[in-house]
């Protein structure tokens, strides 16, 4: 089948948004999106890229110099020139609750479909609490144009930051969440290519479509942290967490892949999807069904402070210690720094009296503007030198090449915690490391 070339949009130009125009534009597609920040907007429509993110800074250019990518602020605008409309607008969790604000989806929901008065598909992507898609149907119901034929549908986003274009052009699988034919046909054109090349599709209602996202980021999120409480039970009995990883995750049942031990998980979606589907399970009234993912939740948390612990056990006493603190980002290859475990720790030693400097490859842009009260530094070799314990929070290649030996003569205390089981223990040990994972 030829590839059909479709007018989408795009509502929302996040890490989502953003990589999901520029792929729909490589599918060969004609894409506008808008958000409601003008100054993103106006770097994206100049083809500069607002975040950290391989391989998309040039596609974008790209199809940006073709014309075949257009960015605005304009709704109408994308009302007009697509059939297609993403929503991909954050979610993030509440002030003051687990649940996750939706606010911003029926903000776009609302904007986009009061200048719908054509026959249209808006697909929701952001990942919402089950229900959503039912709510917004009715929403759009009421505010498009009388005469205009608008069907919402709901197909959940699985990419990963920092692999976000591969997991985008070539997915594991695509979940469609319809209410007719129709949208489906839709969807299956939309990613034609795709679904040419023998990608999965798995055809469903929205509500299940809807829980599928969530679930998957619950189960992730389950895995991490099962693997980190049985670190624990390894550090207290010297067993080796991360021989234990590979023998448990060499059943295909279980799967070596998110069993990686180390400070938890972090980021935008994992913690505040797992909350998230809690929250919800509490209002439909069956959170003792998945209580345990209250406990997913402490295990990642207690991450965090057996780490800052972990470094008063080396140093005695933060207050007047130097302590660098390599990777601030919430996993490498990006520069998102929402729900760093790296971030949280380093404020935590701060407060706790000690002098932290931070380095990331990336993310330094970032931390210097949310974490004002942290100092970070500009190279490797500033942040490490006269430290009294080293940490590597964030596995970057940059920090996993680091050689013992050189790093020894730039500090001040051979004192190291890999909090991301990412270097040779023995080799620091060799060195004259007190090393800790
Ligand atoms: N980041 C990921 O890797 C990823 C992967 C899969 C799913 N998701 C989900 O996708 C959604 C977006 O995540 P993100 O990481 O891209 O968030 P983000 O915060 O990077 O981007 C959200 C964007 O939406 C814009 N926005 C907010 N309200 C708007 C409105 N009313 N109209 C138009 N634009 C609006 C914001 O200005 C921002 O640019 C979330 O639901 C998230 O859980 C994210
Ligand atoms: O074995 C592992 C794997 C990951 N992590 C940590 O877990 C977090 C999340 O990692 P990852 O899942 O790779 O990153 P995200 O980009 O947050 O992607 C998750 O969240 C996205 C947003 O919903 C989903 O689309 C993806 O499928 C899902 O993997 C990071 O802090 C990692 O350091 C571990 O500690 N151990």
């Amino acid at each position: 089948m030829e590839p059909v070339r479709l007018r989408i949009g795009v509502i929302g130009t996040g890490y989502l948004g953003v990589t999901h125009a520029a792929c729909m534009a490589e599918l060969g597609h004609d894409v506008v999106a808008v958000d409601v920040d003008p100054v993103k907007v106006a770097r994206l429509a100049a083809g500069e890229m607002p975040f950290h993110e391989p391989d998309l800074g040039p596609m974008l250019a790209r199809h940006v110099r073709s014309g075949r990518l257009r960015f605005g602020t304009s709704f109408r605008e994308v009302a007009l020139n697509a059939d297609v409309h993403f929503v991909c607008v954050g979610t993030p969790q509440q002030a003051g609750s687990d649940a996750w604000d939706t606010s911003h989806v029926e903000q776009a929901f609302r904007d986009l479909a009061r200048h719908l008065d054509h026959s249209a598909l808006i697909v929701g992507k952001s990942t919402v609490p089950v229900g959503t898609a039912e709510r917004m149907a009715a929403l759009v119901a009421e505010v498009a144009p009388a005469g205009s034929r608008v069907e919402v549908a709901w197909s959940p986003e699985f990419l990963r930051e920092g692999q976000a274009v591969a997991d985008t052009l070539t997915p594991d699988r695509l979940v469609f969440g319809v209410s007719s034919g129709w949208a489906e046909q839709m969807l299956r054109l939309t990613y034609q290519p795709l679904v040419s090349a023998g990608t999965a599709v798995h055809v469903t209602d929205p509500a299940t479509s809807e829980l599928v996202k969530a679930a998957a980021n619950a189960f992730l999120a389950t895995k991490i942290s099962f693997v980190n409480g049985l670190a624990e039970i390894c550090e207290a009995t010297g067993a080796d967490v991360l021989a234990l990883a590979d023998a448990l995750g060499s059943d295909p049942r279980i799967g070596r892949r998110s069993l990686h031990p180390g400070l938890g998980y972090g980021g935008g979606c994992l913690p505040k999807d797992l909350r998230g589907l809690h929250a919800r399970a509490r209002e439909l009234g069956v959170s003792g069904a998945v209580s345990f993912l209250e406990a997913v939740d402490d295990v990642n948390l207690r991450r965090r402070r057996r780490l800052v612990d972990l470094g008063l056990e080396l140093l005695g006493s933060y207050r007047g210690a130097r302590v660098c603190v390599l990777g601030a980002s919430f996993k490498p290859g990006t520069d998102d720094i929402r729900d760093s475990p790296a971030l949280h720790v380093a404020s935590g030693i701060q407060r706790a009296g000690a002098d932290v400097v931070v380095y990331d490859p990336v993310a330094g842009a970032a931390v210097r503007q949310a974490y004002r009260q942290l100092s970070v530094a500009g190279s490797l070799d500033e942040a490490v030198a006269e430290a009294d314990l080293v940490l590597l929070l964030c596995e970057w290649d940059e920090f996993r090449r680091l050689d013992p030996l050189a790093l020894g003569t730039a500090v001040r205390r051979r004192n190291l915690i890999d909090g991301r089981y990412a270097l040779d223990a023995k080799r620091f040990r060799a060195a004259g490391w007190t090393y800790r994972a």
